[in-house]
């Protein structure tokens, strides 16, 4: 299949405007290519290990690309997508060279057109993310690796979200407990209980995609005799005890399985939620002190925050 690569060179101002006009034409995502990446001092806790190459980026200026069927747009509508750009200028946003491109590319070039940014990165005490293209030679030898291979399921392991609940299954998991992973996308986290010593883990996730993508994780990862993989909407008809539940899932969608979440634990099971973006962290709050968890730790990572809570 062909697609539409729509590419702008802009100013870093003009980013979420102009991303926000794509993704109101239609573009499920956006990439963006800014050389300020390079230059970003990494938080550095964990060692990050970052190999970007500069020639993935522009020069000057900030690029946005997003994919959209070849068919997608008529030329009336890219004028409209150029008229809503130029109009941005009438509130002082600076548009630098404003200049836009249309290439068409194949489905394969923009499906994997992600790789390119994505290496090794050590995310927490113990776990690093490798993905499957790339060779890695652990650096401590009681380093967890995961290969992943996200696939186009969320989950490359390195979004702030992810990492938070690494970072607290690694605080949270002992051995041969019986955990759920709610909205598993490439599997990641399922991946990570696992390893940690986990008996039993059951992954779910709406999205057909995520469902094989997580498939193939745990297969790649040797923790398919662990991981359940099943598509299956949040907890709905779930039964069992379980000692810990992780949900990295958007709080709108957390608040609505709090009380599904608190049944399924055992007494002093935890509940470990991110996907919680900093404005909504009090009413996610609120909703699991209502449900009869007790909040035990909150940690945050950029505009992120995760929650353990726990079963009283
Ligand atoms: C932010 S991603 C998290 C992926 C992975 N667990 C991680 O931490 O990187 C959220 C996932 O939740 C899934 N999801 C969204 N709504 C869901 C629902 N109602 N039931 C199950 N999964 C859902 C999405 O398909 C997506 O894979």
């Amino acid at each position: 299949m062909k697609w539409s690569e729509i590419s702008i060179h802009t100013t870093q101002e003009a980013v979420e405007p102009i991303s926000h006009i794509l993704h109101e034409a239609g573009a499920s995502g956006v990439v963006i290519e800014d050389k300020v990446e390079l230059l970003k001092e990494r938080e550095s806790v964990y060692g990050e290990i970052y190999q970007l190459d500069p020639n993935d980026y522009p020069d000057e200026g900030v690029v946005i690309k997003a994919y959209v069927p070849v068919d997608h747009f008529s030329p009336e509508n890219i004028a409209e997508i150029k008229d809503a750009i130029n109009k941005l200028s009438e509130y002082q946003i600076d548009l630098g060279e404003n200049e836009l491109q249309i290439n068409e590319v194949d489905d394969e070039d923009w499906a994997t057109a992600w790789k390119k940014y994505y290496h090794p990165v050590k995310i927490s005490d113990r776990f690093t993310i490798v993905p499957t293209w790339e060779t890695y030679e652990p650096v401590h030898s009681d380093e967890l690796i995961i290969e992943l291979d996200p696939g186009m399921a969320f989950g490359t392991g390195t979004h702030p979200t992810t990492v938070l609940c690494i970072q607290a299954l690694e605080k949270t998991v002992e051995k041969d407990d019986v955990i759920i992973d709610v909205g598993t996308g490439s599997g990641v986290l399922s991946i990570a209980a696992s390893m940690l010593g986990a008996k039993e883990v059951l992954a779910l996730d709406l999205d057909p995609v995520a469902v094989e993508s997580a498939h193939m994780n745990c297969e790649l990862n040797k923790v398919a005799n662990i991981v359940t993989v099943k598509q299956n909407n949040l907890l709905h008809d779930i039964e069992g005890t379980k000692d810990v539940i992780v949900a990295n899932i958007l709080a709108e969608i957390i608040v609505q399985f709090i009380d599904e979440a608190y049944a399924l634990l055992k007494q002093g099971g935890k509940f470990i939620t991110s996907g919680i973006i900093d404005m909504k962290k009090e009413e996610v709050k609120l909703a699991l002190i209502k449900a009869g968890f007790e909040v035990e730790e909150t940690k945050t990572l950029e505009d992120w925050v995760a929650y353990i809570a726990v079963k009283k």
